[in-house]
């Protein structure tokens, strides 16, 4: 089922194009991944179906619902890049002031416990660490037991344990049988955590799939590399519909091609009875299909 459909989405800040023609569609249950380098749209696309800013042109669908219909109040959990609280709020304050929100909001106590809040709940916001700052906004777009969870950018600024430990969090928030809309530009993040991913560039979406499926998308395909342990006849390898193109480096053999390529070029020595030493596999990652995408690379960090 299509939880979020973008048709044509377009969007300036005076002469500024943010979006420029977005088109892509969620479906319930996934987590799917905006990533696009700085300025790329994202932000506002995700501002546009969280009904926070109102498209030039182009329609945007939530749940079948106009994205300001107030009934999507409570089943769409925003959090956003920059939203902050104030300093002095207490962790417990700012869950129950966000539950007063809600008509049937969640049993905050037992969010804060799970997302690890429990032993923070009377400490100010201002003293909170960046981890816990994220888990508590996590909390909060958690709180009116939302069925799409839209959470911008939720990783910028923590360290790599921190990070690593809010994907977690986000896995368990989709096993909630919430959808995830992540917006990110951390590659990693993006193959890891993603069901999909739409590549965002300059305003436009330049790819929509799997993180395995953009990878093969614009990948130059496999490499194996070894030295092979008795003289080997480049036409053993060349007959096989996954090799591409042998060459020789010094007593190395290197093997481009695509499929099954490990497992077809390991087979054929193992039948001639040569081993492979050294071998080495090289796939392309999802960096270098983003590169390819979008002619540059993400933020790095
Ligand atoms: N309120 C605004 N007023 C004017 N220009 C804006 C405004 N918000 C965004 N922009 C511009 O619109 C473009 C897209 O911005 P947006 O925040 O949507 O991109 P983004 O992909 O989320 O970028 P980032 O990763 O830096 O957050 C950028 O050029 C940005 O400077």
């Amino acid at each position: 089922m299509t939880v979020i459909e973008i048709e044509e989405l377009r969007k300036r800040y005076g002469d500024t194009v943010a979006v420029a023609g977005v088109s892509l569609a969620v479906e319930a249950g996934e987590i799917f991944g905006i990533l696009g380098p700085n300025g790329a749209g994202k932000t506002t696309t995700v501002e546009c179906v969280a009904g926070l800013r109102t498209p030039d042109s182009g329609t945007v669908r939530v749940l079948g619902r106009d994205p300001r219909d107030p009934a999507l109040r409570r089943l769409v959990g925003v959090q956003l890049q920059e939203s902050r609280l104030p300093e002095k709020m207490a962790v417990r304050e700012a869950l129950e002031l966000f539950s007063a929100f809600y008509p049937d909001p969640a049993d905050w106590r037992r969010l804060a416990a799970e997302l690890g809040l429990d032993g923070k709940l009377g400490t100010r916001f201002g003293k909170l660490s960046g981890g816990q700052k994220q888990r508590l906004s996590i909390a909060l777009a958690l709180l009116g037991n939302p069925r799409i969870a839209i959470l911008d950018e939720l990783t910028t600024g923590l360290d790599p344990q921190a990070r690593r430990d809010t994907w977690d969090l986000i896995g368990a928030v989709r096993d909630r049988g919430v959808t995830v809309v992540l917006v990110t530009h951390f590659m990693e993040e993006a193959e890891r955590l993603c069901d999909r991913i739409a590549v965002i560039d300059a305003g436009v979406v330049v790819a929509v799939d799997t993180p395995a499926g953009l990878v093969e998308r614009v990948s130059a395909g496999q490499r194996v590399r070894f030295r092979p342990s008795a003289p080997i006849d480049d036409a053993l390898l060349t007959v096989l519909p996954e090799v591409d193109r042998v060459t020789r480096h010094g007593s190395q053999v290197e093997v481009d091609g695509h499929g099954n390529l490990v497992q077809v070029v390991a087979a054929t020595l193992a039948a001639h009875r040569i081993i492979a030493h050294d071998l080495r596999i090289e796939q392309a990652g999802l960096d270098e299909a983003f590169v390819r995408l979008t002619g540059r690379g993400a933020r790095e960090e």
